[in-house]
């Protein structure tokens, strides 16, 4: 894979002093899909705007395909969509025609059999011709999504596209993002559900206070970050935890009736094999046996809450 998108060390400070980045630096590679989290104001909205020449930056370099986004901007700009936070739509204009102009604003010549496949891509077809006002708000968010597809975009920028969308409609905007991959285009997405990133991100970049903690490959975060729990169910309550369990640091349950063991998923041994032998030895016996792995936002409110602290 080769690098579509450069940030360098970008700093950012809006008019009036803050300093909303600060030297954040990004490498998003050819085909990927890359999911930005971080709290309310982490600087995630800064982020893409400068990326997408909306907003300028106060120092550092950004290049798309190689090329500066200050010195080449209408080209660069001309290989990006972006999908705002924000519902801004022409009510009264049909779906077909909200998209046509998108594209006419790049200058692209007409298409109409690519503008027919977007809108069957977000399953939009069948209300090609509905005016804007009579949408629901997910389809809104589609027709965000076709515009900001109209010009034919190497990399498309979500920022959180599924803010206030149900539960069924999320998962077909999932649905609908993986097919963009699938044809091929960059995918930059900023998100505050986490399970989100967790369901179609290939890698996690971490923003905080204007910088990025982390970007890694997802599943190798989870790996590496996790943490699995064991949570043993004992069939009669007890009092207190066993001296002889003492070494592994157990949680016991506010009733007495379950002990819960930590251990790390990457650790060369887990102790379970110790644990359950020497819980034998104590005469406890087990109800159950259950075992769990943090997610993606377990990983995330640590990191954050350790930049923090
Ligand atoms: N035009 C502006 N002028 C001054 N400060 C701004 C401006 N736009 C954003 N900020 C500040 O910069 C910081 C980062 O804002 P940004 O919108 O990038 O955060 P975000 O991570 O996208 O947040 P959210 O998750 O709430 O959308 C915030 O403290 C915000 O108040």
């Amino acid at each position: 894979m080769s690098t579509i998108v450069s940030v360098q060390n970008v700093r950012k400070t809006y008019d009036g002093g803050f300093e909303a980045l600060k030297g954040a630096s990004l490498d998003i590679q050819e085909g990927e899909i890359i999911a930005l989290l971080g709290p309310n104001g982490a600087g995630k909205t800064t982020l893409i705007s400068t990326i997408c020449g909306i907003s300028s930056l106060t120092s550092g370099r950004i290049t798309v395909a190689g090329m500066d986004i200050g010195l080449c901007y209408r080209k660069v700009r001309a290989m990006i969509g972006l999908v705002p936070q924000e519902i801004a739509l022409e009510p009264f204009e049909t779906v077909i025609n909200s998209v046509r102009f998108s594209r006419g604003l790049f200058g692209k010549a007409k298409n109409e059999a690519y503008l027919d496949e977007i809108l069957k891509t977000l399953s939009l077809f069948d209300k090609k011709d509905s005016k804007v006002i009579a949408l629901s708000g997910g389809m809104k968010r589609r027709v965000l999504i076709a515009k900001a597809l109209a010009h034919e975009p190497k990399v498309l920028f979500l920022d959180e596209p599924t803010a206030g969308v149900d539960v069924e409609l999320r998962k077909d905007m999932w649905n609908t993002v993986a097919k963009l991959k699938g044809q091929g285009v960059t995918i930059i997405l900023t998100t505050h559900y986490i399970e989100e990133a967790e369901a179609i991100a290939d890698r996690i970049a971490v923003i905080n206070g204007g910088e990025i903690l982390l970007v890694e490959d997802k599943a190798a975060l989870m790996a590496r970050m996790g943490k699995k729990q064991i949570r043993i169910e004992l069939l009669e309550p007890v009092q207190a935890i066993p001296i002889k369990l003492a070494p592994y640091g157990l949680e016991l349950a506010p009733d007495g009736g379950g002990l819960t063991y930590t251990y790390d998923v990457n650790a060369e041994r887990t102790g379970i094999t110790g644990l359950l032998n020497d819980l034998q030895a104590t005469g406890l016996q087990m109800r159950d046996v259950q075992t769990q792995q943090s997610s993606l936002e377990d990983i995330f409110v640590d990191l954050v809450q350790e930049d923090g602290a």
